[in-house]
């Protein structure tokens, strides 16, 4: 089921503070998006305000592109598991469970024997087919979370909303539980999204990244894009570790103020001035040993990682981490593979007062 939000605008109640600001954005059938963003970006009021949980002030949210002014109505094609949405203690899993289907009006609510079924389907779904009978305090935090998601499953809806599910689990679990549930997600033919303050969970669950800040949306792309096109210093920043040479493009040359990081060839489309390249450490190389150059970079190694040698290079005022693969060092004292080289910078991303400029 896709979703359609439409310029949508709310302000904290008795106060002129936006708290979404013209919010459109386009979620396909079948979809998977993270929304990430830093506390208090809008992403929980967003989440809510297309739940239908509360109101907003201008806008519409759309399902399968009919406008659904009716939030009850809009509320039953969606399942909702927040993070403090915590599972009834003096329930059972399975009552647990049928509890959304338990509650439909006389006229909608499926049989006892209806009801027992699903949620033995559901148990077995979440992997949990034995915990039927027990209550909320024997489980761990995964099953936990098995649980509330096959409780916002139970009345079969076709969107999924899920706000931090995860936020509560230590990092092994989460792992685990977001492989699955991304695989849930495609045998149920979902369409979801996750609100996350974990990047790398986004990167790696979703198929769509969309970067709130401010109460606005900010960049909207496939993981790669984003990766490969942040749209501001910010996304550049927020996505991950990334270091910033300062400098001067002049004819399609990139002149970092850093003497340490050697100049490199940018496409002619960017204009002549000050610029900011951005570049994530692991993308950091060495140039080409220049016999010309007599200053050697100078770095302190910090041990192997993962088959790369990690240093840290000092430039004046600061120091930048380096990681140089372990085969490319022949012989000698670690250190002296950098001597007579500068910074390779060239993957870096390019930004002018803020925003990007490649
Ligand atoms: N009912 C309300 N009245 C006033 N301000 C509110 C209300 N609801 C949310 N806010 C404010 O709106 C802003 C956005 O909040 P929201 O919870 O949507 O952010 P978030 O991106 O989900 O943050 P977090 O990642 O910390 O959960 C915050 O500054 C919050 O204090």
């Amino acid at each position: 089921m896709s979703i359609t939000v439409n310029t949508l605008v709310r302000s904290a109640p008795g106060t002129r503070k936006v708290l979404l600001d013209h919010v459109s954005l386009e979620v396909p059938d079948g979809a998977f998006v993270a929304l990430v963003g830093p506390s208090g970006a809008g992403k929980t009021t967003l989440l809510r305000a297309i739940a239908g949980l509360d109101p907003y002030d201008s806008g519409t949210v759309s399902l399968d592109g009919r406008v659904m002014e009716d939030v009850r109505a809009r509320a039953g094609k969606m399942g909702f598991v927040f993070q403090n949405y915590a599972l009834f203690p003096h329930m059972t899993v399975a009552r647990n469970i049928a509890f959304g289907l338990s509650v439909l009006p006389a006229s909608q609510r499926p049989s006892r024997q209806a009801i027992a079924s699903r949620v033995q389907d559901l148990l077995e779904l979440m992997q949990i087919p034995d915990m039927g009978g027990a209550y909320p305090a024997r489980l761990s935090g995964g099953q936990r979370q098995r649980v509330a998601l096959a409780r916002a499953l139970a009345t079969d809806p076709r969107v999924l909303l899920l706000d931090e599910p995860f936020g509560a689990l230590d990092p092994i679990v989460r792992r685990s539980i977001r492989g699955w549930l991304r695989n849930l997600h495609d045998r149920l033919g979902l369409t979801t999204i996750l609100v996350t303050h974990d990047q790398e969970e986004a990167l790696d669950v979703a198929d769509r990244i969309v970067v709130m800040q401010s109460g606005r949306i900010v960049q909207d792309a496939s993981p790669q894009g984003l990766d490969d096109h942040p749209s501001t210093e910010f996304v550049m920043e927020f996505l991950g570790e990334a270091v910033s040479f300062p400098g001067i493009v002049h004819n399609g040359l990139m002149t970092p103020d850093d003497p340490e990081a050697c100049p490199f060839a940018v496409p002619s489309t960017v204009e002549n001035g000050p610029v900011v390249a951005m570049i994530r450490p692991y993308e950091l190389s060495l140039c080409p040993p220049d016999p010309s150059q007599t200053a050697a970079l100078e770095a302190v190694p910090r041990g192997v990682r993962n088959g790369y040698r990690h240093y840290t290079v000092q430039l004046s005022g600061r120091s930048v981490p380096l990681f140089v693969a372990q085969d490319s060092v022949t012989g000698g004292a670690a250190e002296a593979v950098l001597n007579g080289s500068g910074l390779d910078i060239s993957r870096a991303r390019l930004f002018r007062a803020g925003v990007a400029c490649l």
